[in-house]
């Protein structure tokens, strides 16, 4: 399949928004390169290269994603251009907004993004090691999660992710049967398990992000307590769970509170996520007025997580 590489060189501090653009637009894949790492290294021949520092700009990165070449191309990058011009209203400075466009292979830019995920604690006991590293954890009760997630999104390393794998280390209980909505690499479904649920039933609208789940729910030898299926969110979903996560934007989460709440036991939690910070009221107000009380909110940078429990009686 053959995909558009879109490539902008912006600063530092429009990385999370433009990510977040690129994201919501459907693009895949999402890379950030910062030139000085680019000016010396290998080759995957194993040659040693430096490049002439004339030919990179001193400040700065690129942040490149992949989107499918269809006929809604256009459209799509116009859009992604335009929010990006935007953020300027928001204060944010985007630097040069340089945007190049090239046409790539899937197989091209499917594992570029390798070099740059590393092995991250992320929580008092959560690692996240990728498969292709090595690593010797550090006391005998911290746990690792191995991770591949091919085009999928989860490395556990954005904000989001590590918001809620330190919301489930806080609230999941032994035995807790979880639903994890949004599932993406399956990196949730995988920490739920590894912290103690009996089960978890992974739901994603990407083929891709189901397989992928499966995928990482084996490498973790979890395989058997995770079933993950394609779903539009909680649609015709009937099965009772303790708890519920989910890291979708503020915009999906609202969509789906009432089934949430239809579904979770008295006392269950409902554990949301990737919610930029000027939507948190949103979310509060629609989670409140489906029934749940509201327990904790927390913030990594720009981005919040909400724990909401279903009152015991009702
Ligand atoms: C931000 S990613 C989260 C991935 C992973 N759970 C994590 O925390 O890193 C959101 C995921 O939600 C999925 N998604 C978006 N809309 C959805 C919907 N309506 N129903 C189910 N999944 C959806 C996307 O395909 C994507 O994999």
């Amino acid at each position: 399949m053959k995909w558009s590489e879109f490539c902008i060189h912006t600063t530092n501090e429009a990385i999370e928004p433009i990510s977040n653009i690129l994201h919501e637009s459907g693009a895949s894949g999402v890379v950030i390169e910062d030139p000085q790492d680019m000016m010396k290294g290998q080759t995957d021949l194993g040659e040693i290269y430096e490049l002439n520092p004339e030919d990179y700009p001193e400040e700065g990165v690129y942040v490149k994603a992949y989107l499918p070449m269809n006929s809604f191309l256009g459209e799509t990058i116009e859009g992604i251009k335009q929010s990006i011009n935007n953020l300027h209203e928001f204060g944010i400075d985007v630097g040069r907004n340089v945007v190049t466009l090239s046409e790539v292979q899937e197989e091209d830019w499917a594992t570029a993004w390798k070099k740059y995920y590393k092995p991250v604690k992320i929580s008092e006991r959560i690692t996240i090691m990728p498969t292709w590293e090595d690593y010797t954890p550090v006391s005998s009760d911290e746990i690792i999660i191995e991770m591949d997630p091919g085009m999928a999104f989860g490395t556990g390393t954005h904000p989001t992710t590590v918001l809620s794998i330190q919301a489930l280390e806080q609230y999941l209980q032994k035995d807790d049967l979880v639903l994890d909505v949004g599932t993406g690499s399956g990196i949730l479904s995988v920490a739920s398990v590894l912290l103690g649920a009996s089960h978890v039933h992974a739901f994603d609208l990407d083929d891709i992000a189901v397989k992928s789940t499966m995928i990482n729910a084996e490498l973790n030898g979890v395989e058997n307590q995770v079933s993950a299926k394609l779903n539009n969110l909680l649609e015709g979903v009937e099965q009772e769970a303790d708890l519920i996560v989910s890291n979708i934007l503020a915009e999906i989460i609202v969509r789906f509170t009432d089934d949430a709440f239809k579904v979770v036991k008295p006392g269950g939690y409902f554990i949301t996520c990737g919610i930029i910070s000027g939507k948190k009221e949103m979310v509060l107000e629609r989670l409140k007025s489906s029934g749940f009380d509201i327990v904790e909110t927390n913030k990594m940078e720009d981005w919040i997580s909400i724990i909401a429990r279903k009152p015991e009686s009702r």
